[in-house]
């Protein structure tokens, strides 16, 4: 069998909390059948030019390269969370383009490639994640390296429309060509990717999702919606129900509802806009004031890139503001917690909350929701309130679905959640299991990993016919 290398750019070290969904998925991915986790090591160097550490924990092997200053601020606090960031969730009002960083990125690209095709055998199977690594397969061949190697997005694809707004655009969406295989998480992003290709580049899209370059090459692209380990997760939350920290939550809500929200704290999550909407309903709803909180937790993500700065001061203020207007002496409106928390604490959290307010703008897949489903008690299980602009939306489909732009859409899918008859809760919640212990985590690795093994000779006898 051959070995699988995954490379990303953050690696969740064993025991690490680290809030994020990539990081989780990874580590259920390749703790079933084991293989190489390379990526950055989340440290600062002098200087970029040190040896990839490993390190083995069961059967992952760590292999993480730390950055110098300057390489980090270029690659990952430049181009990838100032330009593509942004650009790749619609806020083109937020790129902030330099070629500098531009330069940067392709710089720790080349970086990764150099170690990586060192650390290669013949016949492993690599798989690339997220766009701070685009254009890492392209750096690989041109060292020679022929394995199969498969990228996934995890962040949605913007329409061609948007995409060509980014300077060089073609020289860096095009590298994504040297994979055999893309992966995105929706159709909406499929669609995305092959209008680009198609307009912009002058491909071909074959019946089987194949994209034929002008010049010949060709890779195939496809969509993977990632699930979350189903059975795990809801096996947590029943053991976390009966301990210390659900009992103290428990306790300081006095029979009181809570709607919970667990984001990294970025201006894609739509948090100004769920304060606000939480306020809307307090408002228009006064029977539900000092009946109803929200526990917002929003650990801190990516603090040297500013707009992140910018977000955590909005939103201090729209709580503040929520909680002078409604607050009384034994009641909290908002309760905002800027902290990470162990994912099984989490787990507990969102079986003690009757609604899981999960309201991005625009996301890739948001696993939160996956989770917060999961984790629900099957005789008396909450509600999802899920914005449409959520990859799981495409999944989750009997979730309260809602545009988080219309505040008082929210408002009263939240007023509908807190009043739903036990039997609608359980049919809603049960097809969304259905869905969800169907498309898990293991699933997901399977059906990437099958879509990128070499084709057979029978299909490549075909693909020389047609
Ligand atoms: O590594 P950070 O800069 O701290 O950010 C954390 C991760 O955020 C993004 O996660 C995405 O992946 C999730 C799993 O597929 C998906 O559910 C979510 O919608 C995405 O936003 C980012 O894409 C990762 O690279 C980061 O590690
Ligand atoms: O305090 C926290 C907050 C979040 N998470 C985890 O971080 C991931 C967030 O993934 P999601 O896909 O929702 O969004 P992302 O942060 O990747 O954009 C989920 O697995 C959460 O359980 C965590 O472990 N601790």
């Amino acid at each position: 069998m051959s070995r699988l290398v995954v490379v990303s750019n953050r690696v969740a070290l064993p025991k690490e909390i680290r809030a994020g969904g990539l990081a989780t998925a990874m580590h259920a991915a390749l703790s079933e059948s084991g293989g190489v986790w390379f990526g950055w090591s989340g440290k600062l160097a002098a200087t970029s030019a040190g040896e990839p550490r490993r390190q083995r924990d069961g059967l992952i092997t760590y292999a993480t390269l730390d950055l110098s200053r300057r390489d980090h601020d270029d690659y990952y606090a430049g181009f990838a969370n100032r330009a593509l960031w942004p650009l790749f969730h619609c806020r083109t009002d937020l790129v902030d383009y330099r070629r500098e960083t531009y330069a940067g990125y392709q710089r720790v690209n080349a970086l990764f490639a150099e170690h990586l095709a060192a650390l290669l055998q013949p016949d492993d199977v690599v798989w690339v994640h997220d766009y701070h690594l685009i254009p890492l397969a392209a750096h690989l061949r041109r060292r020679g390296v022929a394995c199969r190697i498969g990228f996934f997005l995890h962040t949605p694809l913007p329409p061609a429309d948007l995409l060509v707004t980014l300077p060089r655009h073609r020289e860096l969406i095009e590298s994504l060509a040297a994979y055999d295989l893309v992966g995105l998480q929706t159709p909406r992003d499929l669609r995305a990717l092959q209008d680009y290709f198609c307009h912009e580049s002058g491909a071909e899209l074959a019946d089987d999702g194949t994209i034929r370059m002008p010049e010949g090459r060709r890779f195939r692209a496809d969509c993977f919606p990632i699930g979350i380990d189903t059975a795990a997760v809801a096996g947590s939350a029943a053991r976390a129900a009966a301990g210390a920290a659900v009992a103290r939550l428990r306790e300081s809500l006095a029979e009181r509802a809570l709607v919970i929200g667990v984001d990294r704290l970025d201006y894609s999550k739509g948090l100004p806009e769920r304060f606000s909407a939480f306020g809307r309903l307090l408002e228009t709803a006064p029977h539900l004031r000092s009946r109803v909180s929200l526990l917002q937790i929003a650990p801190p993500s990516r603090s040297e890139v500013p707009e992140y700065r910018a977000i955590r001061r909005e939103l201090e203020r729209i709580a503040g503001h929520i909680n002078g207007a409604y607050a009384e002496p034994d009641w909290v409106p908002i309760r905002y917690v800027n902290k990470a928390f162990p994912q099984a604490t989490l787990a507990g959290y969102y079986r003690t909350a009757r609604v899981g307010l999960v309201t991005p703008l625009r996301d890739g897949m948001n696993l939160v929701a996956k989770e917060y489903v999961a984790c629900q008690d099957p005789a008396d299980p909450g509600v999802l309130v899920l914005s449409r602009f959520a990859g799981a939306a495409n999944e989750l489909k009997t979730a309260l679905r809602v545009n988080p732009y219309d505040q008082d859409e929210v408002a009263d899918a939240l007023r509908a959640a807190l009043v739903m008859p036990l039997e609608e809760r359980r049919a809603r919640w049960q097809a969304m299991m259905d869905v969800m212990r169907q498309q898990d985590i293991t699933a997901w690795r399977g059906a990437f990993l099958r879509a990128l093994a070499p084709p057979s000779q029978a299909e490549r006898n075909l693909h020389r016919v047609s």
